[in-house]
Formats: C-alpha cells, structure tokens, sequence
C-alpha cells in the first residue's frame, strides 16, 4: 500500500484546503491513501510575537518554517499552504509544484461597502498592503490592526466595533462565508496579495514518485500566474508584509497580463503599472514590471513602509 502524509497548518482554512487539494488526487488515485498531518506554527502558538521572531532572524515566515522543516526531515510527502503566506524566496531541497485551480484573488470588504462607510469610519486589518489600499481611496478612514484566522476577524466587527473588515474572498468561500461579503473590492484599485487565492504545493525535489502523482493536478495557467507575481514580488525583495499587490490574468489570446502596484502606508504615494507577455516567459515579465515600478519610485516607498513596520 502506498500511503502519503500531507501537512497543513490546524487552522479550519488549512483543513479546508487540505480536503480541496485531495478530492481529485484520492478520485484519480484509489489505491493512494492520503493521510493528513497537522504542523503547529510558531505564529499559529503565540501571535503576539508573530512579526518578531521566526520570520525576522530566518528569513522565514512565522506560518511556514515549521511545515518546512517537517517536510525536509520526511516527516510529511507535502505540504499544502496557502502561496501568499510562503516567502519567495526557496528553501534548498523544497520546491513548489503548479498548484491546482485557483479559488477567486479579490479581497472582500465585510460589514459594510466601501460608499456605505461613514466618514472615518473603523475598518480593520493587519496588512499594510490593504491599510495602504484602503488609505489611497479613503483617506478618511481609520484602520484598525486586527489579526487571526478569518472567522475571529470578522467576529471582531462586533466585538471591537469596527465599521468593517478586509479580508480574502478565497478564504471566505473555502470556509463557506461567503455571505459575509459587503462588497468584493475591485482589482486595480485593490491587487490582492501576490499568490493570493492559490495553493502552495511544496515537495522534496527528490522525492519522484509523490512530484509525479500530485503533478497531475497541476493547473499550468495558474502556475503563469502566480510565478509572474511572485517573481515581481521577489524583485521588490518584498515579503507578505509590504505594501506591494498583483495579480496576474491569462488572455483570450493566450499572453499573460500582470497587473502591480505599490503603495505608501498612509496612501498619499502610489505607483502601479502592467506589462503583457508569452505565459512561458512568466517570471520575465514579473521582473520586468519591478523594474518599471522600481524606474517609477517603488524603491523609495517600499523603504519608507519597511521602515515603518520593523518597529510598530
Ligand atoms: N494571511 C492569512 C491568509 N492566508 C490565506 C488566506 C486566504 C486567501 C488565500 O488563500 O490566498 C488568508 C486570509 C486573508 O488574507 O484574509
């Protein structure tokens, strides 16, 4: 009997995908038994210290290091995160296979819609990318930082008394909450996080015989599209904390467009741009729109928002 171990992380999001990413292994695989392993995070045992340790002296990210390591010592056959939360940069020994359908990339404001909040209004996240987002077209508004899974987050519109709150539509539908959505943000005023919306489907490179199974569920259009914003991410040696959104859209034509854009912390500065390009050519082309953006000032906002964050 062949038996695989596939780790998450214990949050209800984690386990959903977990048995999203299963579903047609298990139907094309009935001899495979697929068993899944929980891998507690440090960011997952104390988020207070989340921004502090693992990810700071590592490299690292406080959601990702512990499932890493379990897959490198054989303890899992694979992991399956969500790719925003994965550092761009890679760890010797690990890659990522293309990561099977994407769910929708949009972030969602819930509680309200964004011309239904009063003037400053309090909405809350913890990304600087959409406080930023936020900011450019409402500068009014007062953002309030609020992290955890997603189901406390929105309990928090009550319980602090928040206006609303932003979070992923891929994890509110993958949690089923979807109901929660006030309105679903637009996408060129509010790229979504790099990756955001798709699974990370990290495996030992030398382990053949699991690559070659879950390479079957491999989407290569949506493998184009997160390498491009990835690598433009990679570029602007951003990681999930700075300001930085894209996303990336196959065209009827066949040509990748790749959408970026960078954002001041309190809104005021904005640079953003697109480059089309051959979908085989990914990473090129999300390099490429770094270093239009970088030509356009990013460098000096992205510095700024570092800045800012390494001490709040
Ligand atoms: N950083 C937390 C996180 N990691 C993945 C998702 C769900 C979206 C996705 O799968 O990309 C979320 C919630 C959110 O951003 O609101």
């Amino acid at each position: 009997m062949v038996q695989y171990l596939v780790g998450s992380r214990a949050s209800m999001l984690a386990k959903a995908q977990v048995r999203e990413y299963l579903r047609p292994l298990r139907e094309q695989f009935p001899a495979v038994t697929f068993t899944h392993r929980v891998i507690l995070e440090g960011g997952d045992k104390d988020r207070r210290s989340l921004v502090s340790d693992v990810s700071a002296v590592s490299g690292g990210s406080a959601f990702s290091s512990e499932q890493e390591a379990a897959l490198a010592r054989g303890d899992v056959d694979v992991v399956v995160h969500s790719l925003k939360d994965l550092p761009t940069s890679n760890p010797p020994g690990l890659m990522l296979l293309p990561p099977p359908g994407r769910e929708e990339v949009s972030d969602a404001l819930c509680g309200s819609t964004l011309a239904g909040l009063r003037k400053g209004a309090r909405v809350g996240t913890g990304a600087p990318r959409r406080a930023a987002q936020l900011l450019a077209v409402r500068p009014d508004l007062q953002v309030v930082p609020i992290r955890g899974n997603v189901p406390p987050r929105l309990k928090k519109i009550e319980t602090e008394g928040l206006d609303a709150v932003v979070v992923a539509v891929a994890g509110l539908r993958r949690l089923g909450l979807e109901h929660a959505i006030g309105e679903v943000l637009p996408l060129e005023l509010f790229p979504p996080s790099p990756g955001q919306g798709a699974l990370g489907i990290q495996v030992r490179e030398d382990k053949a015989a699991v690559r070659e199974i879950l390479s079957t569920v491999g989407d290569a259009a949506v493998d184009a599209q997160v390498r491009a914003e990835r690598a433009f991410l990679a570029e602007l040696h951003g990681g999930c904390s700075v300001p930085v959104g894209a996303y990336a859209q196959l065209r009827a034509d066949g040509k990748l467009r790749l959408f970026g854009q960078v954002t001041s912390l309190d809104g005021a500065e904005r640079v953003s741009g697109s480059r089309t390009g051959p979908a085989d050519e990914s990473e090129k082309l999300g390099a490429e729109l770094a270093a239009d953006l970088i030509d356009q000032g990013a460098n000096s906002i992205l510095d700024e928002a570092r800045a800012a964050t390494a001490i709040s």
